[in-house]
């Protein structure tokens, strides 16, 4: 199982989502930054190394949501989600083909990698938007 840490980051009412490239793995499905866990590093360290690299932000993780474990074909992935607040930096894709500041009520309209489909709905109950 591969241990995957994702990043809700808020600002000004939205939050931030990435889409995958062409050259990705679930191409130009929509998914929250983040990545792989390394050895001896913190899920929060993970998640502000991956944003930085991916994105160029400085971001403090804050609350952790439910882990979501996906069994895929090839893989199976814990997919572990943290909301963060914004700290710094502008945003500079490196891997991603596009990204979105979207608003809460348009969350559920992206096409969403399947482990993140939980996670929307899991920070939608949190923010009272059923
Ligand atoms: N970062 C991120 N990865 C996700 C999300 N949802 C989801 O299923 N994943 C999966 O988690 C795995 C690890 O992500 P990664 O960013 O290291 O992507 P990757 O596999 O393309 O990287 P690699 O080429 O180094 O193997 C990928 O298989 C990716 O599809 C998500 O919301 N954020």
């Amino acid at each position: 199982m591969i241990r995957v840490t994702c990043a809700i980051l808020e600002q000004h009412g939205r939050v931030l989502i990435t889409q995958r490239s062409e050259a990705m793995r679930e191409p130009l499905l929509w998914e929250f930054p983040g990545g792989k866990l390394e050895p001896g590093e913190s899920e929060q360290e993970c998640l502000q190394r991956e944003v930085e690299e991916e994105l160029g932000l400085k971001i403090l993780p804050v609350t952790r949501l439910t882990p979501v474990v996906h069994h895929a074909s090839h893989q199976s992935i814990e997919l572990i989600p943290f909301i963060c607040k914004y700290e710094g930096g502008i945003v500079a894709l490196t891997e991603h083909r596009a990204y979105q500041w979207a608003e809460l009520r348009e969350l559920r309209g992206y096409d969403w990698c399947a482990p993140d489909v939980p996670i929307v709905e899991e920070y939608l109950n949190l923010k009272q938007l059923e």
